[in-house]
């Protein structure tokens, strides 16, 4: 880990954890890492013993010190892949998207999850690794979490998915609110989602469709969830505004999903090199101009 920003540690209830060795800035890779082992769907203790057989004796043990939250339920190779996998791709089962292929990484899979991430993982297929990207500033000392789960969604129910996938009861800033604050943190989190859908029905009313991504980014904001799911929306936003030909919000949009992604998934990203192409030239997106001209909003 010598040249990583984080130490790995003991953290009480969780197992292990990383940790910030210093201030870490919105934007930084905090990690890229090769796979120990891949495996594609479907995933079974056999096919597990074929990949491992192909390491050498230190990797073989890397991956048998990893955590295992299936001990007495399953065989351990295959305990150890369920509890430790990260999808290779665009995978957000809330958002409609799943992909076949997961891996296991030395480090990577040692990232706790939170329902209010700091960090994001993001599969960079060019490279063959999994990078991790911080999405907001990460002061020394604090805990750097991805998000295993489906964030938009009610505490409950983000609860039951983690512990039926991963046998942990989330107890994260998000899961740990009470009360009041608990019931204004679920229902920002069904309206984005429900926003999510909606967006997606606009494209032949596009001043709805970019006052719906407004409302989604306010209410991102708000639970702190911005910089992880921020980017998508401004790229609906653009897709809005370009299909009226309104050439400059769109590029003060494309420019705000451009940002987003080189936080999210890194300036190589293929969503970051997308998006500057249409930040040079918004007119080149196969929608501009499909609609009626109108002038809409950009972003605040
Ligand atoms: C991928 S491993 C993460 C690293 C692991 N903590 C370790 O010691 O190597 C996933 C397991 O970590 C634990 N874990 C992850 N996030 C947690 C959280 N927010 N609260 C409690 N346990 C958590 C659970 O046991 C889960 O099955």
């Amino acid at each position: 880990m010598a040249d990583t920003p984080f130490v790995l540690r003991d953290i009480s209830g969780k197992g292990k954890g990383l940790f910030a060795t210093r201030p870490i800035t919105r934007g930084e890779r905090v990690l890229a890492e090769a796979p120990l082992i891949t495996q594609r769907q479907p995933v079974s203790n056999a096919t597990i013993l074929l990949a491992l057989a192909r390491l050498s004796d230190t990797d073989q043990r890397r991956y048998f010190n990893l955590a295992n939250a299936w001990v007495g339920l399953l065989a351990p190779p295959l305990g150890i892949f369920k509890t430790n996998a990260l999808p290779c791709g665009d995978h957000d089962q809330s958002r409609g998207h799943t992909v076949d292929t997961a891996a296991i990484f030395p480090l990577g899979s040692r990232f706790n999850s939170s329902c209010e991430p700091n960090v994001n993982n993001y599969w960079n297929e060019n490279l063959n690794q999994i990078t991790f990207w911080a999405v907001r500033d990460i002061a020394e000392g604090e805990e750097l979490c991805i998000c295993y789960g489906t964030p938009l969604a009610k505490r409950a129910d983000r609860r039951a998915r983690l512990e039926s996938s991963f046998r942990f009861v989330c107890n994260c800033v998000a899961c740990a609110r009470e009360g009041a604050a608990l019931k204004e943190s679920d229902d920002r989190r069904v309206s984005i989602s429900r926003l999510y859908d909606e967006i997606a029905t606009c494209g032949s009313n596009p001043a709805v469709g970019v006052r719906k991504v407004k409302s989604a980014l306010k209410l991102l904001e708000a639970e702190n969830l911005l910089g992880s799911h921020g980017a998508s929306f401004c790229y609906d936003a653009f897709q809005f505004c370009t299909s009226v030909a309104d050439v400059r919000n769109s590029k003060a949009w494309v420019t705000k999903a451009w940002e987003g992604y080189c936080v999210e998934r890194g300036p190589q990203s293929s969503d970051a090199v997308k998006m500057a192409a249409y930040m040079q030239d918004p007119r080149a997106h196969p929608a501009f101009d499909l609609l009626p001209r109108k002038t809409l909003v950009g972003p605040d």
